[in-house]
């Protein structure tokens, strides 16, 4: 179906095809046309304009909407979820409440662990239906292209049952949805006292999820508690030798050397840095392919530190922002929420919010060539927002709905 969207109050993010994503001072513009038109065609960006411009002589249009008063804008690109898993974890919420701290909960053989016991029990038809539920209310939501991560399975059996629930995702809904294999996210406890031999166990995975396509990326927990540089290092070598780009969780309470570890495996995102050292914002000047990845919404919930912004784009990094959607610490996939908070506690403005969720977020997850902006020949992955005074509105009157509209491929959700 091919569609005019017509007397478009702000058209957001329009870009050339040779930005893949923005960095430092870039992320302070937000190039965008008023009273604009947009024209669908196959599913893709045929064209876009002023609507002082706008000739249908040549459109072939199936259906128009009239955007008077609304903003339209790409679709959030979400490049950071583990929207697989199954129930929840809303006691370790409460005895959070009542004082326990994460890592505490996470001693006892709760968080993570709790998680993978749940998961291990639930079968493959249970999990698709629970995780189809997040995907769809995050597309409402306007999430446009996800990535999703294993690592709740933490056994051969259990990690193969994530990933096909992720690649029966990626074949059922039309948004792009990457995988990403997480083995390596906790030691389950029959591997107490062997990390080694877990390691040995997740590296022998690798072929089996090469061979059946199962995953695009490779990411481990580099954590104190968790998985050493060292780990990390073996790791992303042996998922790089079976075709597995890393992207991976760094810095959340500690900073031990992951983001150099990331950097020197080529990782394509390094995500959390909620803790960063001067060191590690001058190495990832020195990486131009590396996104950095903030997770706000983990902050807001755990009450730990954000990812200092300010500091990173200030230094001329590129910064991207995305849900972490999950049981343990960031239990909602509502990017409207990620990036009024970006603006609220980060200091981010809402231009570089934007740009961080848009183009930067398509570039984490390494498909800024077609999604992640308003360009001729991208997918017509976009929002409609309701009748809003100015895109200022959106982060500003945080935890309102403000999505009007959701389109993949130009098709309305
Ligand atoms: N930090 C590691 N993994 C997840 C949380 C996992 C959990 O608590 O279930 C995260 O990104 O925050
Ligand atoms: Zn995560």
């Amino acid at each position: 179906m091919n569609l005019l969207i017509t007397n478009i109050k702000e058209l957001l993010q329009i870009r050339d095809q040779s930005v893949k994503k923005v960095a430092g001072e870039e992320m302070k513009s937000l190039p965008s046309l008023k009273k604009a038109y947009v024209y669908v065609k196959d599913g893709k960006i045929e064209d876009f304009g002023l609507m002082s411009n706008l000739d249908t002589s040549g459109m072939q249009v199936d259906k128009i909407i009239d955007a008077e008063g609304r903003i339209v804008m790409p679709g959030w690109c979400d490049s950071h979820t583990h929207i697989v898993y199954a129930g929840n974890r809303e006691q370790e919420f409460v005895d959070r409440i009542n004082g326990l701290s994460y890592e505490e909960i996470a001693k006892r053989g709760g968080g993570i662990l709790n998680s993978a016991k749940k998961l291990q029990e639930a079968s493959e038809s249970e999990l698709y239906e629970q995780s189809r539920l997040r995907l769809e209310t995050a597309i409402c939501q306007g999430t446009t292209a996800i990535e999703i991560k294993s690592g709740y399975g933490l056994n051969p059996e259990a990690e193969i049952k994530m990933l096909k629930v992720i690649q029966r995702l990626k074949r059922n809904y039309e948004l792009p949805v990457r995988a990403t294999f997480l083995g390596a996210h906790a030691l389950p406890s029959d591997f107490k006292s062997d990390k080694d031999g877990y390691l040995d166990q997740v590296i022998s995975m690798l072929p089996e999820i090469a061979e059946q396509k199962l995953a695009d990326y490779i990411d481990i927990f580099c954590e104190e508690g968790y998985f050493s540089v060292a780990d990390t290092e073996r790791l992303l070598k042996a998922g790089q030798e079976h075709g597995l780009i890393p992207k991976i969780h760094v810095n959340q309470f500690n900073a031990i050397g992951g983001v150099q570890a990331g950097i020197k495996y080529n990782a394509l995102s390094v995500d959390h840095l909620e803790e960063m050292r001067t060191e590690d914002i001058d190495s990832l000047l020195q990486a131009e392919a590396t996104m950095p990845v903030a997770l706000p919404a983990c902050s807001y919930f755990l009450s730990i530190p954000y990812t200092p912004a300010r500091k990173m784009i200030d230094a001329g990094l590129a910064l991207a922002l995305a849900t972490d959607y999950n049981p343990g610490s960031s239990p909602s996939g509502n990017m409207n929420f990620v990036v009024s908070t970006a603006c609220i506690k980060m200091k981010m403005t809402p231009e570089e919010a934007i740009n961080a969720a848009t183009i930067n977020g398509a570039y984490a997850m390494g498909i800024s060539d077609t999604h992640g902006s308003i360009t001729e020949g991208k997918a017509a992955n976009l929002i409609i927002t309701k009748k809003i005074s100015s895109y200022y509105y959106l982060p500003y009157s945080f935890g309102e709905d403000l999505i009007y509209k959701v389109l993949v491929n130009g098709k309305l959700q």
